[in-house]
């Protein structure tokens, strides 16, 4: 593993002050963000170029059929959520779908944390009013403060540092989870433990018992269960905030090529992907694997021309088009994105984001989702795909391993005047615990038909 600290050329290169950059927060103080800025450039990497290849090695796998990418967690990172209980309950969720879709479809999961930086969110609006007050909108913890008051809603540039050290703190506890032992395979029922017991537990608890039997055969036979001790577990976030982003490029040391080092992959966000401004310039100068998101009304010629600008080599694991078009749409929107796609000779990998097409604002006056909508995103995602002989690569998805009432529907059947009773995120609803394992369950089903 290579370990990249040079700092990279900053001046003009990653920087060009020409191109419109959408979503930005309006920071008051010129100094103060230049100070922070300057800071970051200073910080060691919070990942390493060579992990950054291994996952696109693994996105070029599930490009190919050959593995399924899971990438899961909150919408809105918030300092104060990054607690050691909050954190492990959304790795052992991670981990627990992925043993579901590992053992019922019998295919490597690559599991990916929407993590350790996803403290910045674009907003439908810039100001939100509340009794005739209005105020900034909240853009996430690295940027202003929830609470609804002038002073907290400014943009504070500090953030952006504190946002490094809770990122810096997060993969730190994850890395210890999924390598010093607690992601060991023969520890599959531990993973479900301290969770409230629910149809979707039990149902995992039937999973575990067969994989620990099927472990205690193989170690009768001698295997060798050194690789299971360990998992890979990767860390990404939208590539959103500049001042964030520009500063953690650091260049690789064996190549002299330049990585983000904030996280191992980055997207760029349905809001933000305009061609000709900041954000894809700034992922087409890094070599992560990068992901993109594709609504339902995205222009053809557009990806297209995108795929020249991000991937022009044609690198496999290097593009992803994580699509979000919603149950309703997906179906008819999403066959002549892939088609042409496919006849230009791209190979990119296909994510299905079932979530962020199908937010309404339920009677209570909630932000949510129901769980039909987003499992029905999912199989018109596989139907469409089967359809055309090509692959579905994978689903991302907003979650918690905490048992929130945010999404409605699921086996527990939240319904609109449940949501009050536990809704904690700042932005959009997330699956809880159960309605995950029962995604993951159902995706499990849709993967081993496919
Ligand atoms: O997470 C995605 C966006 O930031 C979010 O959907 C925007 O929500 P808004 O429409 O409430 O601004
Ligand atoms: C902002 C998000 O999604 P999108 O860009 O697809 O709206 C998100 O993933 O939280
Ligand atoms: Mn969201």
């Amino acid at each position: 593993m290579s370990i990249t600290t040079d700092p990279a050329p900053m001046a003009g290169l990653l920087a060009p002050d020409d191109l419109p950059a959408a979503q930005q927060p309006t920071w008051p103080d010129a100094a103060a963000l230049q100070s922070a800025v300057a800071t970051l450039a200073t910080y060691p990497p919070l990942v390493f170029a060579g992990e950054c290849d291994v996952l696109k090695t693994r996105m070029a796998a599930a490009a190919r059929g050959e593995a399924f990418v899971l990438q899961g967690g909150d919408c809105a990172e918030t300092f104060a959520g990054a607690s050691a209980d909050n954190i492990k309950n959304r790795v052992k969720t991670i981990l627990q779908m992925a043993a579901v879709l590992t053992y019922g479809a019998s295919v490597p999961v690559v599991k990916v944390g929407r993590m350790a930086g996803q403290y910045a969110k674009p907003r439908s609006s810039d100001v939100e009013t509340r009794d005739g007050v209005t105020l900034p909108a909240y853009r996430g913890d690295m940027v202003n403060d929830y609470d609804f008051s002038a002073p907290s809603r400014e943009p504070d540039p500090q953030r952006l540092v504190r946002g490094y050290h809770a990122s810096s703190a997060t993969l730190n506890l994850v890395r210890a989870f999924t390598t010093g032992g607690f992601a060991d395979l023969r520890y599959v029922h531990d993973w479900n433990k301290g969770f409230v017991s629910n149809a979707a537990n039990a149902r995992y608890e039937k999973i575990a018992r067969d994989i620990d039997k099927a472990m205690k055969f193989m170690a009768a036979c001698g295997a060798d269960f050194e690789a299971m001790k360990t998992t890979e577990f990767f860390a990404a976030h939208e590539a959103l905030l500049l001042d964030y982003e520009r500063p953690l490029v650091r260049t690789d040391s064996r190549t002299g090529e330049l990585y983000s080092t904030s996280a191992h992959f980055l997207w760029v966000g349905e809001r933000t992907r305009d061609l000709a401004g900041a954000h894809i310039d700034f992922v087409s100068r890094i070599r992560n694997p990068i992901g993109v998101k594709v609504s339902a009304g995205a222009d053809v010629d557009d990806l297209l021309r995108m795929i020249d600008a991000l991937d022009p080599t044609r690198e496999p694991g290097r593009l992803t088009f994580i699509t979000r078009m919603g149950a309703g749409r997906i179906r008819e929107a999403l066959p002549s994105i892939v088609e042409k796609v496919t006849a230009s000779g791209a190979q990119v990998t296909w994510v299905c984001d079932p979530m962020h097409g199908n937010t309404f604002s339920s009677a209570s006056g909630y932000k949510t989702r129901d769980f039909e909508d987003v499992v029905d995103e999912v199989r018109g995602f596989f139907e469409v795909h089967q359809g055309l002989g090509t692959v579905p690569g994978g689903i991302h998805v907003e979650l918690t391993g905490n048992d929130v009432t945010e999404c409605i529907g699921g086996s527990e059947k939240i319904l609109d005047a449940d949501l009050a009773n536990n809704y904690e995120s700042l932005c959009d609803p997330r699956l809880n615990h159960q309605q995950s394992l029962e995604l993951a369950f159902l995706v499990a089903e849709m993967l081993s038909r496919d």
